[in-house]
């Protein structure tokens, strides 16, 4: 990513602060309807002493997926690798890192839609019989031999699930979608991170983070450090509403938890669009960013805030949108026409 936004849900250092990643399914907060799955689905496979079917954690950055294929290998007991799709370049890379499983083991590839095609074929018979073609020699003297694998759980995580191949997608057994968070969930996440931080939060000013984070976890733990050091500067031993406002308010973080480049989306629709439609391309060229951030980081959470709308004639801004930047919509304007 080449923007360095506060809200970016992308990895920086200090998120890897391993101490505030959930550890356990009971001690991960919110996505209820995934967690009661998955504890179903890990009881039974346990139960049989299995491998757990493999399986496809799907969301907008930020939402918890590698953390949740963690909690997975850990409640079923078994090792942990993890790699992600660009990283694995040939197919002789993937055969090592699947050779080298334990029985039950899972393997985490991030990233899974930006595997390599030819790779991607190695993985189909893996996922499905366990077992490994492997081409030897070369010209006539080739041969294909199998090798089987141990019984293995690939999970793989994607910004979209419509970025997978179908016979990639088919062959997770158990598809999670991540959704964004409640700020009832955020309060929760912001109160045990100030926790494990050491922090003196009050409720009111976990709830002015969790309003403000996108309804996304890692941007909420992100907030908050920012606000602890506005806290800690002033002196403040006690993080409150007023405290969180106004570190939030310098740090540009609207009330809808929206920032600079937020806006920069909106406003450039609004200003030199009329409302819309326009194509994703336009605004990825008009904004300097790539379009993969425009789909994946900032549109999720305004099509969520109903500010704007995804059509097949491109973005529109709807009346929401309008209102949140203070603006009229023009005569003739799109808006409204593709408020879903
Ligand atoms: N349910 C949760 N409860 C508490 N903290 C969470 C939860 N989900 C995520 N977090 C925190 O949010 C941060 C981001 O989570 P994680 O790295 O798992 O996101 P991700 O979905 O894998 O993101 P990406 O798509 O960018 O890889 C972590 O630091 C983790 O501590
Ligand atoms: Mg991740």
């Amino acid at each position: 990513m080449t923007t360095d936004r506060l809200l970016t849900p992308d990895r920086i250092p200090e998120d890897q602060d391993a101490a505030l990643r959930p550890k356990t399914l009971a001690e991960f907060i919110g996505q209820a309807a995934a967690r009661d799955n998955l504890r179903v689905f890990i009881e039974a496979a346990r139960g049989r002493s299995e491998a757990l079917d493999h399986v496809l954690l799907f969301g907008p950055p930020g939402l918890g997926k590698t953390t949740l294929a963690q909690i997975i290998a850990r409640e079923m007991g078994v090792g942990f690798r993890a790699t992600s799709g660009p990283v694995i370049a040939k197919s002789g890379d993937l055969a090592a890192l699947l050779t080298n499983l334990e029985e039950g083991d899972v393997l985490f590839i991030d990233e899974i839609h930006r595997l390599n095609p030819v790779v991607e074929e190695v993985l189909y018979p893996a996922m499905e019989d366990r077992a490994l073609d492997l081409i030897i020699g070369e010209g006539p003297s080739a041969r294909s031999v199998r090798i089987d694998l141990p019984a293995f759980t690939l999970i793989g995580a994607t910004t979209r699930q419509g970025l997978l191949t179908t016979p990639l997608r088919d062959r997770f057994g158990i598809p999670v979608r991540l959704n964004f968070y409640t700020v009832e969930e955020l309060e929760a996440v912001v109160t045990r991170a100030a926790r494990l931080l050491g922090l003196g939060i009050a409720a009111d000013g976990a709830t002015e983070i969790a309003r403000r984070a996108r309804g996304t976890p890692r941007v909420a733990g992100r907030l908050l450090r920012r606000v602890r050091d506005f806290a800690n500067v002033a002196g403040q031993p006690m993080v409150d509403a007023r405290a969180a406002d106004a570190a939030l308010t310098r740090l540009e973080v609207d009330r809808l938890g929206l920032d600079a480049m937020d806006r920069r989306y909106l406003m450039m629709i609004a200003d030199i669009y009329r409302g819309g439609p326009v194509g994703v391309e336009t605004l990825a060229a008009g904004l300097s960013e790539p379009r993969d951030t425009i789909e994946d980081v900032i549109e999720p959470y305004l099509i969520q805030l109903g500010l704007i709308a995804r059509t097949a004639r491109g973005r529109c801004l709807n009346a929401r949108g309008w209102k949140h930047l203070g603006l009229n919509p023009p005569e003739g304007a799109q808006e409204g026409l593709f408020d879903l």
